[in-house]
C-alpha cells in the first residue's frame, strides 16, 4: 500500500461514520465470502414449511418456496457485491480516462468526448439496460456491463472538471517546463491531486449499481440462476400481508450496504482532503455572551480597538496550537499599527481572531476585544446583542479587511464592479442602482483605478491594479478600521511602495484607522505610528515606529531590524534565526525566544520574562530590555560586527 493510502484508511477508521461504515461493510463482505463454507441451507432448497415467521429454526423466516431467507440474505450479498465492485470500477476507469484526456488536451478533442458524455448522459439509464438485457439477455456479467455503460460519463464529467482546473496550477506548468511528458504529468502530478472526489463518487456509484440492479431483479430482468435481493423483495411484494418478513430482511440488507458505502465515501473525502480534516469539519456551535452592563458611550479619546489577552487555539488531531497567546494592545481612533514578525508567529490568526472569520479547528479560549468601547468579545467568547453577534454588525461597514492575495480574494467570474455593487446592496439594502453606480465610480477614483477597468474581470487586471481593486472594495462602504493582511507581499517594490502610499494618504483623507499585518518592517515603518513584534504568538515588543527602529529592546526585534539591508555603508552579514516551532516555542519555559537568543541567559531559560514598561509607549517582554534599549546604535554595530 502507497503512504497516501495507509494514511487515508487510518484517518478513516479515526472517524464513527468511517468505523461504522466500515464495519458493516466487512461484515457484509465476511458473509458474502463465506457463504459457500458456512453450513447454511442452500438458498434454491423448498421445503414444506411455507410463509414460516423467524424462529431459532429459520432466524429471518422462510418464503413462498419455503426457502431459508436468512441463506438467501447471504447469498445475495455476493450479488449485491459483485455489481457494486464490477460496475462501479469499470464507470470509474471508462469515466477517469476519457475525461483526463478531454480535460488535459482540450480543444477539438474535448469538445468531441464532452459532446458524447452528453449524449450518454441524455439516453434514459433504464431504457439502454433494457435494451441491452433484451438484446442479450440477462446475466450478471451483463448487467455490470449495462450499469457501467450507462454511468461513466458521471465520472467522465467529474474528471474532466478536476482536471481542467488542476492543469493550471503552478506545480503542473513546473513540471512540464522542466521536461516531463504530458503521461507522466499526468499520472504523477494530475490524477493524485484529483482522485479524491472520484473515489468518493465511486461509493455512490456503487449504491447505484446495487439499487439499479435490484431494480432490474424486481422487474424480473436479473440473472434469474442467482439470488438477488432485487428479486426478493420483489416476491416480497406479493406477500407483504402474509409473510412481512420476505421483503423486511433483504430491504434492511439493501439499505444498510448502501447507506454504509455512501458513509464510508464521507469518510474517505474527509481523511484525503487535509483541509477539510485540518480545518475542523463541520463549524461548532460556539458559546456566546451577552453584552456587559454599564457600558458609557465613546469619546474621542475612546481607542477604536482594544484587546486584552487573547488567545486562540487550533487543534490539530490531538495537539493544540496556542497560535496567538495572550496579546494585548490598544489602537487609538485614525492611529495605525502595525504587526510583524517572522512567518507562522500568528499574525493572520491574530487578524481572523479579532474579526471572527477563524476556520472551524480554531478556538478562542480567553481574552477581551472592545471596539469603540462596545464589547465584541468577552473571555473569548462573542458578545451577542438582539440575536445578532456585534462583530457580525460590523464586519465590513465599520471594520474591513484587506486581504494577503487580491486574485484569490475577488471573485475570478465576477466584474469587479459587481463584486462591489454587490457588497453595497448586501448592506445597504434600499440603495439606488445610480447611487452605488456614483459610490463605486468615487471609489475608483480615489484609489487611482480608470473608471473605463470596472467592467475588468479580476483576472484582466494587473497585480497592482488587482490589490488596488480589492482597497477599492475594503473601502465601499466607508470603514473606520480596515485590517490589512500583507497587503503588497506579491507586488514588486515600486507597486508595493505607491500601494502603501495610497493606504497612507486615504488614512489622512478619510481618517480611517489601520492594523497592518506584514513580515516586512520597511513597509510598516512607511505606513504606521505604531509597531507590534511578534514571535510564537505573543507580542514581545511594542512601541513607537521611531523608537523601536533607534532603541529595540528585544533581541527579536533587533534582528529583525538588522535584517533590513541598509543602502548606505559596507556591506553586512545578515543574521539568521533557526526555524520557529510555534507550539513548541510556546510550550517551552521561560523565555520563548531564548531558544534562538544569542544573548540568553539562564534566568530567560528558566524564567518567563515579565512585561517590562520602558515608558513613553514601549514594552518589551525581555528579562534585559532595559539594557539593550539603553544601546546606543554605535553599541549595536559594535554587537553585530
Ligand atoms: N488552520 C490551521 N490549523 C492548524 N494550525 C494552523 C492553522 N492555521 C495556522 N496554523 C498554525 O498557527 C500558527 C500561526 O499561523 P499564522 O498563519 O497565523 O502565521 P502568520 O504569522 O500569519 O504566517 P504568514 O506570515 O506566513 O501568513 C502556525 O504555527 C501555523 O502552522
Amino acid at each position: 500500500m502507497t503512504p497516501t493510502l495507509v494514511k487515508t484508511v487510518r484517518a478513516t477508521v479515526r472517524s464513527w461514520p468511517g468505523v461504522l461504515s466500515l464495519t458493516v461493510l466487512l461484515g457484509i463482505t465476511a458473509a458474502a465470502l463465506a457463504a459457500p463454507i458456512l453450513s447454511l441451507p442452500d438458498p434454491a432448497d423448498m421445503a414444506f414449511d411455507l410463509y414460516q415467521p423467524p424462529s431459532s429454526s429459520f432466524w429471518l423466516g422462510t418464503d413462498n418456496f419455503g426457502r431459508d431467507i436468512f441463506s438467501r440474505v447471504v447469498w445475495g450479498a455476493r450479488v449485491a457485491l459483485m455489481v457494486a465492485i464490477g460496475a462501479a470500477l469499470l464507470s470509474i476507469l471508462i469515466g477517469s480516462a476519457l475525461g483526463a484526456v478531454a480535460g488535459y488536451f482540450g480543444g477539438w478533442i474535448d469538445g468531441l468526448l464532452s459532446r458524447i458524455f452528453d449524449i450518454f448522459l441524455l439516453i434514459p439509464t433504464f431504457f439502454l439496460i433494457l435494451l441491452i438485457v433484451a438484446l442479450f439477455g440477462a446475466s450478471l456479467p451483463l448487467t455490470i456491463i449495462a450499469i457501467a455503460l450507462t454511468t461513466w460519463p458521471r465520472s467522465a464529467r467529474l474528471m474532466r472538471s478536476q482536471v481542467l482546473t488542476l492543469k493550471s496550477r503552478v506545480y503542473v506548468q513546473a513540471a512540464l517546463a522542466a521536461g516531463a511528458p504530458h503521461w507522466w504529468v499526468i499520472v504523477r502530478h494530475v490524477i493524485p491531486n484529483g482522485i479524491a472526489p472520484i473515489i468518493t463518487d465511486g461509493t455512490i456509484l456503487m449504491g447505484m449499481a446495487i439499487l439499479t440492479e435490484a431494480g432490474l431483479s424486481f422487474l424480473g430482468l436479473g440473472d434469474q440462476n442467482m439470488v438477488s435481493w432485487g428479486s426478493m423483495i420483489f416476491e416480497g411484494q406479493r406477500h407483504l400481508r402474509l409473510a412481512p418478513w420476505m421483503s423486511i430482511a433483504p430491504g434492511v440488507a439493501l439499505l444498510m450496504l448502501v447507506a454504509s458505502l455512501n458513509l464510508l465515501g464521507d469518510s474517505v473525502n474527509f481523511a484525503m482532503n487535509p483541509q477539510l480534516r485540518t480545518r475542523g469539519g463541520a463549524p461548532k456551535r460556539r458559546a456566546s455572551v451577552a453584552p456587559p452592563k454599564g457600558e458609557g458611550p465613546a469619546t474621542e479619546e475612546t481607542p477604536i480597538l482594544q484587546v486584552e489577552d487573547l488567545r486562540l487555539e487550533y487543534t490539530v488531531g490531538n495537539r493544540r496550537i496556542a497560535a496567538v497567546d495572550g496579546v494585548s494592545f490598544s489602537l487609538p481612533r485614525g492611529g495605525a499599527l502595525g504587526i510583524v514578525g517572522e512567518s507562522g508567529c500568528g499574525k493572520s490568526s491574530l487578524g481572523s481572531a479579532l474579526l471572527q472569520t477563524m476556520p472551524n479547528n480554531a478556538e478562542l479560549t480567553a481574552g477581551n476585544v472592545r471596539y469603540d468601547g462596545r464589547a465584541i468579545i468577552l473571555g473569548g467568547k462573542p458578545v451577542v446583542e438582539g440575536g445578532r453577534s456585534r462583530i457580525d454588525a460590523l464586519r465590513w461597514t465599520r471594520i474591513a479587511t484587506i486581504f494577503q492575495s487580491a486574485m484569490n480574494a475577488l471573485n475570478p467570474v465576477t466584474t469587479v464592479r459587481r463584486q462591489m455593487m454587490d457588497a453595497l446592496r448586501l448592506h445597504r439594502p434600499g440603495i439606488s442602482r445610480a447611487d452605488a453606480t456614483d459610490r463605486i465610480s468615487e471609489v475608483f477614483d480615489m484609489i487611482g483605478i480608470p473608471r473605463s477597468r470596472m467592467n475588468a474581470y479580476p483576472h484582466q487586471l494587473s497585480g497592482g491594479m488587482r490589490q488596488r481593486a480589492m482597497i477599492a472594495l475594503s473601502l465601499i462602504l466607508e470603514p473606520e478600521l480596515v485590517i490589512a493582511d500583507e497587503p503588497t507581499t506579491a507586488l514588486d517594490m515600486l507597486i508595493q511602495d505607491q500601494i502603501l502610499g495610497e493606504i497612507a494618504d486615504l488614512r489622512e483623507r478619510l481618517n480611517l484607522s489601520l492594523i497592518l499585518v506584514s513580515h516586512d518592517m520597511g513597509a510598516v515603518a512607511e505606513s504606521c505610528e505604531v509597531v507590534a513584534v511578534m514571535y510564537a504568538g505573543r507580542i514581545v515588543e511594542i512601541a513607537p515606529t521611531r523608537r523601536i527602529f533607534d532603541n529595540p529592546a528585544h533581541p527579536y526585534s533587533r534582528t529583525l531590524i538588522g535584517a533590513l539591508p541598509s543602502l548606505t555603508g559596507p556591506l553586512e552579514k545578515l543574521e539568521s534565526l533557526p526555524a520557529t516551532d510555534t507550539a513548541a516555542a510556546a510550550a517551552a519555559t521561560g523565555c520563548r525566544f531564548a531558544h534562538a537568543c544569542l544573548a540568553a541567559t539562564d534566568l530567560c531559560r528558566k524564567t518567563t520574562p515579565p512585561a517590562m514598561n520602558l515608558g513613553g509607549g514601549h514594552v518589551c517582554e525581555c528579562h534585559y530590555a532595559e539594557d539593550f534599549a539603553a544601546e546606543t546604535a554605535a553599541d549595536k554595530r559594535e554587537v553585530r560586527a
